[in-house]
């Protein structure tokens, strides 16, 4: 991995997007067993119950193995898709092996968006987020949608909030970054190596 010192943010993003596009599949394959393996004793995976994942895209940390063992542990699961009237949200809907999948604009499988079966994000207990990069700190550099910090807004003000796990490689890690007025930290990151943890 190149430095990542002092890159400005869409820099960053880009070469962490490359290298990420460049693992093998054994690299993959590996990593995404080890990440699980990070989190298997994590009490919020464990007693969580509404759990969000997401379905890898351009490279990210396989969630494969990770979905799996929540399916086997009856976990009610729930996928992003892009909120067709909120521009920029995204709404959690109910997947099970019944739920027919379509592509959204960015080609990334989801749910077709239906208020019966969306949960709102306050009521989801964890939510497994995708990120380009973090840091130490547990700030999230995400695709640059800001998808996920508009739909998390409400955690800024008090009240009944969900557990935000970052997935990611651990080579993924960088120096400070800036936190913007809008991000949400995560309470926890997971990677291929080990689970950082936060506050
Ligand atoms: N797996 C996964 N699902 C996710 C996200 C994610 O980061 N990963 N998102 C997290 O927010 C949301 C989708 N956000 C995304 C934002 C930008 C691009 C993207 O590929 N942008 C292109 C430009 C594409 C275009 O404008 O047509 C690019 O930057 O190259 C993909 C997803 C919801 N679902
Ligand atoms: N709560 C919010 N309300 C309004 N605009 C927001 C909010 N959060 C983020 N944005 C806007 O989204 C844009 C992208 O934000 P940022 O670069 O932090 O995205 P990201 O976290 O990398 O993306 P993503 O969450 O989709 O993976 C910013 O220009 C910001 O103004």
């Amino acid at each position: 991995m190149p430095s990542t010192t002092m890159l400005s943010k869409p820099e960053l993003r880009r070469q962490m997007r490359n290298q990420r596009r460049r693992l093998t599949q054994p690299q993959r394959r590996q990593a995404a067993a080890q990440l699980l393996h990070s989190l298997r004793h994590n009490r919020h995976f464990q007693y969580s119950r509404h759990i969000a994942v997401y379905l890898t895209n351009d490279g990210e940390i396989d969630t494969g193995p990770l979905i799996r063992d929540l399916q086997r542990r009856g976990k009610c699961l729930y996928l992003p898709v892009l909120h067709p009237l909120r521009q920029g949200h995204l709404s959690f809907l109910r997947w099970d092996r019944h739920t027919k999948l379509v592509k959204n604009r960015f080609g990334i499988r989801e749910p077709v968006f239906g208020r019966s079966r969306s949960m709102p994000a306050r009521f989801v207990q964890l939510v497994c987020m995708p990120l380009v990069a973090f840091d130490q700190q547990g700030n999230r550099l995400g695709m640059g949608g800001g998808f996920y910090d508009r739909t998390l807004a409400f955690m800024h003000q008090p009240g009944q909030q969900p557990a935000l796990l970052g997935c990611a490689y651990d080579w993924q890690k960088t120096t400070a970054l800036a936190a913007e007025p809008w991000d949400i930290p995560l309470s926890a990151i997971a990677t291929d190596q080990r689970l950082y943890r936060f506050r």
